[in-house]
């Protein structure tokens, strides 16, 4: 079943009839009051119709906004309809299948979807997005979100040349290993071994301890044929530290592991469904040898004697892959809370609680306002968090095209910007996905309302690819006063400024909002730099381990900075579409401010504001809320989500839930029978046993 962000109906539901159960076992209430004619009609109804007449804007006009062009809503419409209608691409029987059928489903998903990439000969940008509405984490998402980009960046154009057509055809599967059982953050802690042996012009790998097992990666447990591996190198006796290899793992031929090799998948991981479709796996090495050309050799090289040289190439470039695998991470933060927040607005929407004195309609619990400031600064950020990932994304480019010409000026800062734009907006989304689920209040925390599965899968995001707080402490110890810290310049300015918000509608100026966020980040950097020069009589790395908590508050000041000034710089653009502006305007405004009101301390303690400008951008965001209150249905209708990647029934499009719940929790196993099992055993005996007692009283 598809039903697509858009007021036509294209198919009928079933209602009732699992196939897996039959009528008899149905409860009596099921087959009379409210027989399946009445739903039918009721299912006819769009239930969130009111809603979305209440919009002052045109929706179709924002989807272009939020894909980022007409063409871009096109090809994702169309992928997603693709998905949908596929019955193998099926996933609303996820939570209920063991781990192996869960693994099984997940191989079988990911071969149907490259079969109908080649079939359909699609794009690649067609491919990604199907595989994106696919919504299984699987060892594809490995394969071509770090193996292959590590061989791009990584590898000599020969090495490119040589493994890139394989991975491309799947000829080979590839993972990347890099994190060990006793070390992860610290990759220079690694221990995995690769000591070149000059006689055989090999390299042999090996793990020299427990804690050396390669621990983690995606699709190394069970599906990998080859992985990047990343060893301390050793040639002529010396360590050179941590290098990337192609190993190969398996064979090709009935995908046993080589010689010397062990692996296997790590073990169920949190959540039921979930991340568990994955195949995070350990690997040792016993003296795994490999040709010496398997090295990653595009920064530094050894050469058939065993000299180690290093390239012309700056070290810098291995940043280049980095930069490109955390602006997707950025990329898919906005995708997951935008899930979570179309959700829980239309639930709200749906959902009444109380206000009816006299047997009138209750109250939409949307129209709490408690509810509004909960909610509504979460559908601002997926709006935020989206555009500062299209910006990431230009970013990327712009740093490629530069290396390309030899220019690394802004390598350094483009790592930087995204490590720390993937700690914070990792961060907010996997709590903002937790709040959703509150927001729903109990029907939330069921798996058919989508919300369980969405956070157990997304919450790793705050760990992979860099632990968050490690991430913030890196882009803490940058010193540059470049790019997006070019306010850094403004230093004499921004420490004395003192705003000059007088009303609650000064707050909507965003050259108030931004030198408020400039002169609070800034001041927060100092105050750092201070501190640590006042705490360091040893050593400056004294003085940052002592501050590090003040680091990542400054860390985390200058990045929602940068995602203010973003959402402020796409709204300056020019956006077509009746209303679409004037949203988007509101929608930053809440973001800022409801960034400002959560970290007022800040803003006060370093008197960027004063305790009643700190109040007055409270009252503005209140107006705000109710700015945003009519068009909310609209704007999470314009993600332009299919039911079938939504996963929810709370989130239907059609607001339909009730029949949907009520639907759903009959296809539990544990209805498929009347009495459970285990009645016998258990159950009835201490029944009986309870009736014997109370007779003998
Ligand atoms: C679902 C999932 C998928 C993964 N996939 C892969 C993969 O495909 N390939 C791969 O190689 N790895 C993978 N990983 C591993 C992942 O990259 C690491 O777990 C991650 O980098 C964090 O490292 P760690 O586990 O060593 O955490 P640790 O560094 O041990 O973190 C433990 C705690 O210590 C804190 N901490 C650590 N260092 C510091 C410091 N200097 N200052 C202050 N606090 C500190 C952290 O903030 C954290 O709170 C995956 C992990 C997960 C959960």
């Amino acid at each position: 079943m598809w039903r697509g962000g858009s007021n036509t109906r294209t198919c009928k539901r079933r209602f009732f009839s699992s196939p897996t159960r039959s009528r008899h076992h149905r409860p009596p209430y099921m087959l009379h009051s409210r027989g399946s004619q009445h739903l039918k009609a009721m299912a006819e109804v769009d239930h969130l119709a009111a809603e979305r007449a209440t919009a002052r804007f045109d929706v179709e006009e924002m989807k272009v906004a939020w894909a980022g062009s007409r063409h871009a809503v096109h090809v994702a419409d169309r992928m997603a309809r693709l998905v949908a209608s596929d019955p193998v691409f099926r996933k609303d029987n996820r939570t209920m299948l063991s781990r192996k059928e869960l693994f099984k489903d997940t191989l079988r998903k990911a071969a149907h979807a490259w079969k109908r990439i080649v079939e359909l000969r699609l794009t690649e940008e067609e491919a990604d997005l199907l595989r994106q509405y696919v919504d299984q984490p699987g060892y594809v998402d490995l394969h071509w979100g770090m193996f292959v980009p590590a061989i791009k960046g990584q590898g000599t154009e020969e090495q490119q040349h040589k493994w890139l057509p394989l991975a491309y055809k799947f000829q080979i599967i590839g993972c990347y290993a890099q994190t060990e059982l006793g070390h992860g953050s610290n990759v220079q802690g690694l221990e995995t071994t690769a000591t070149f042996d000059p006689k055989t012009d090999e390299f042999v790998i090996h793990s020299p301890t427990l804690t050396s097992s390669k621990w983690w990666p995606g699709g190394l447990g069970k599906a990998s044929t080859h992985a990047v591996v990343y060893a301390r190198l050793i040639t002529e006796g010396k360590d050179y530290g941590i290098h990337g290899f192609i190993v190969q793992l398996r064979s090709l031929e009935d995908h046993s592991p080589l010689p010397g090799v062990t692996l296997g998948d790590i073990g169920g991981k949190f959540g039921s469904g979930a991340y568990n479709s994955m195949d995070n796996g350990v690997l040792r090495f016993d003296h795994v040898r490999i040709p010496r050309d398997q090295m990653l050799m595009r920064l530094s090289q050894v050469t058939r004697e065993g000299k180690y040289v290093h390239s012309n190439v700056p070290k810098q470039l291995l940043y280049g892959t980095m930069v490109y695998v955390r602006q997707s991470i950025v990329a898919d933060a906005s995708k997951a809370l935008s899930r979570a927040v179309c959700i829980a607005v239309r639930y709200s929407a749906v959902r009444k609680q109380f206000g009816s004195q006299d047997g009138g309609p209750e109250t939409q619990v949307l129209n709490y306002k408690t509810q509004q400031s909960r909610l509504f600064p979460l559908l601002a950020s997926a709006y935020a968090f989206r555009f500062v990932g299209d910006w990431l994304n230009w970013l990327y480019t712009d740093v490629t095209q530069k290396l390309e010409a030899k220019d690394f000026s802004t390598l350094q800062e483009a790592h930087a910007c995204t490590a720390g734009l993937k700690a914070v907006t990792t961060s907010v989304t996997a709590d903002a996905i937790e709040e959703c689920r509150k927001l729903c209040g109990g029907h939330g925390y069921l798996n058919s309302s989508g919300l369980p599965e969405l956070f157990a899968v997304y919450v790793p995001a705050c760990t992979y690819e860099g632990d968050n707080v490690v991430l913030l402490l890196q882009l803490a110890s940058g010193k540059q006063p470049v790019g997006t810290m070019a306010y850094m310049g403004k230093v004499q300015y921004l420490m004395q400024c003192k705003s000059a918000v007088s009303s609650a509608e000064d707050w909507l100026n965003p050259d108030a909002i931004q030198e408020a966020f400039e002169a609070r980040a800034l001041r927060m950097a100092v105050n750092c730099a201070q501190n640590i020069s006042q705490a360091a009589s040893q050593e400056e790395a004294a003085g940052f381990y002592e501050r590090s908590p003040d680091l990542l508050e400054a860390a985390v000041a200058h990045i929602q900075l940068i995602i203010v000034t973003k959402f402020i710089e796409k709204v300056h653009q020019e956006i077509p579409g009746h209303g679409v502006k004037e949203q988007l305007q509101a929608l930053c405004n809440v973001y800022a401010l409801y960034i400002l009101h959560k970290h007022l301390g800040d803003f006060l303690a370093t008197g960027c504001i004063t305790p009643r400008q700190g109040a007055l951008a409270n009252e503005q965001l209140g107006k705000l809320y109710a700015q945003v209150r009519p068009n909310a249905v609209a704007l999470v209708d314009a993600f332009n989500y299919t039911d079938h990647y939504l996963g929810s029934v709370l989130g239907r499009y059609d607001g339909d839930v009730y029949p949907a719940l009520y639907e759903e929790a009959w296809k539990d196993p544990l209805n498929e029978t009347v009495v459970p099992e285990g009645y016998h055993e258990y159950l009835r005996p201490l029944i009986k046993q309870q009736q014997l007692k109370l007779s003998r009283l």
